[in-house]
């Protein structure tokens, strides 16, 4: 039997984390307050311990380093309502075992409560990190969909894994990449970010490797790449799936053995930096297509995290809005309503950027006061021609054509074609929702607006297994 320390002031989650660790035979002791939960820990001895967040008096966050005084080793599982990147990366740097997002499932919570009591050696937890002196300004979301893009981004900080960010233009890639080195043990080294696109093959190798003086014409004094730049820190290669052929292997060969080979030089150069890539293109795909090397694929990608488009989380366009608004407004200017319900209908096929721009736009217009409809600027276009349809709306869209019209051709589907429909493309949906969600059913039930147990339903139905907690 093991004790389990749970701190809630909602009696309700005390409540059932309690009928949960007692069914699983454990002693359990709960306190409304972190004060009460520091004073019972000190007799109780808990083995685990179960912290929300936001508490009255002393938060959680605060908490924590008050039962790390009493027990440097006891697992502390963090909860909360409010997951923003700031909250997931301070647990993960005060060495939270598990962060948790309300509202969870019981089985994400008992997992997470057995793995937490299996932990015996110090260090197996989520990994502590010093506490890193950049903030974590800047990377904002409220949406389930942010929260659990701010825990991955939380874990991978903490890691040395090689992160793939994968997400549309303007989603926020490079400020992922950013705030996962800000708060990485490398935050005190460079960052170096390389965009892949903007190099043509022939620049390419001389801008990540660099060149001796001499290499070739117009090299006219020896220069570091960015690679050698990237020594000691983090290296940011956006839009990897640009890097032509003959660099994909100068690359894997670099990321092996630690070392580059400037261009012209005959000796090589050791360096050693954490790679996190980031790409708006399927690169599964490519790479079965072999269209990119998959040795060079399994090495960049450890760990992925993807950022969601903004129109599939519209409760962050009022609160990134408001955001810009403050900061190109200096305080003075204020979105309206109608201008908020505005944002809201438009589709940002060019994500936080485009809303960032639209916002900065109106307010040359307003200069101060309240920001109106019509000091909006016109919305992007989707990028999709009649012809031929570039977004996955527009693929979409023509694939689901021809899928309707083949089923209602079919005699023997008469009255059942709406089911069969939904039967195809359901199960892509809830795939794709799973692996974003970290294959966690909470989160990805939160994020398709589905109650937990009719998720597991149809997940069960289609034969689509879930991994539990991650
Ligand atoms: N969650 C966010 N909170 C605040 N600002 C954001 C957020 N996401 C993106 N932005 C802002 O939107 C702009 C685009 O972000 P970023 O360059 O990181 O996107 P990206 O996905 O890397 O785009 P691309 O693929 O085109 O390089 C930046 O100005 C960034 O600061």
């Amino acid at each position: 039997m093991s004790k389990i320390l749970v701190v809630d002031d909602e009696p309700s989650i005390c409540w059932g984390l309690s009928r949960l660790a007692e069914s699983l035979g454990h002693q359990v002791q709960v306190a409304s307050s972190a004060e009460q939960g520091v004073t019972l820990a000190a007799e109780f001895h808990p083995d685990v311990i179960v912290l929300d967040v936001r508490l009255p008096g002393v938060d959680g966050l605060t908490a924590m380093k008050l039962f790390r005084r009493l027990s440097e080793q006891t697992p502390i599982i963090v909860i909360t309502a409010f997951g923003d990147l700031k909250t997931a990366v301070t647990a993960v740097e005060q060495g939270a075992f598990e962060y948790i997002l309300k509202p969870f499932d019981l089985h994400e919570i008992r997992t997470a409560i057995e793995r937490a009591l299996r932990r015996t050696p110090p260090g197996a937890s989520a990994a502590t990190i010093a506490a890193s002196s950049a903030g974590v300004e800047g990377m904002l979301g409220c949406s389930p969909a942010m929260q659990v893009a701010f825990k991955r981004i939380a874990l991978a900080a903490a890691s040395e894994a090689a992160v793939l960010l994968t997400g549309e233009s303007g989603v926020g890639k490079e400020l992922a990449a950013l705030a996962m080195h800000r708060h990485s043990p490398r935050a005190t080294g460079p960052f170096v970010a390389v965009n892949m696109a903007a190099l043509s093959a022939n620049l390419a190798e001389a801008e990540l490797f660099g060149h001796v003086e001499g290499a070739f014409t117009g090299a006219t004094q020896t220069r570091r790449g960015l690679l050698a730049q990237a020594n000691g820190g983090t290296l940011f290669i956006d839009e990897v799936a640009e890097i032509p052929p003959s660099i994909q292997v100068k690359l894997l060969r670099a990321l092996d053995q630690g070392e580059i080979l400037p261009v012209g030089a005959d000796r090589p150069v050791k360096t050693e930096f954490r790679v996190v890539s980031a790409t708006h293109q399927d690169l599964h795909q490519l790479v079965d297509r072999g269209e990119f090397r998959h040795d060079l694929f399994y090495r960049l990608c450890t760990f992925e995290i993807s950022l969601p488009p903004l129109r599939d989380r519209p409760q962050d366009v009022p609160l990134l809005a408001n955001y810009f608004a403050g900061q190109f407004g200096n305080g003075r200017a204020v979105l309206a309503q109608e201008t908020i319900d505005e944002l809201l209908r438009r589709p940002w096929y060019g994500n936080v950027r485009e809303l960032r721009k639209a916002i900065e736009h109106a307010l040359v217009l307003a200069r101060s006061g309240s920001v109106l409809p019509s000091h909006l600027p016109a919305p992007l276009p989707s990028f999709q021609s009649s012809s031929s349809p570039k977004t996955a709306e527009g693929r979409l869209n023509e694939a689901v054509t021809e899928l309707a019209q083949s089923l209602l051709k079919n005699p023997e589907l008469n009255g059942d074609v709406y089911d069969r429909f939904l039967q195809v493309v359901e199960k892509p949906l809830l795939t794709t929702a799973l692996s974003q969600s970290g294959n966690q059913c909470a989160p990805a039930a939160r994020v398709l607006g589905l109650h937990r147990t009719t998720l597991k339903r149809k997940l069960d139905q289609h034969g689509i297994a879930d991994g539990g907690a991650e």
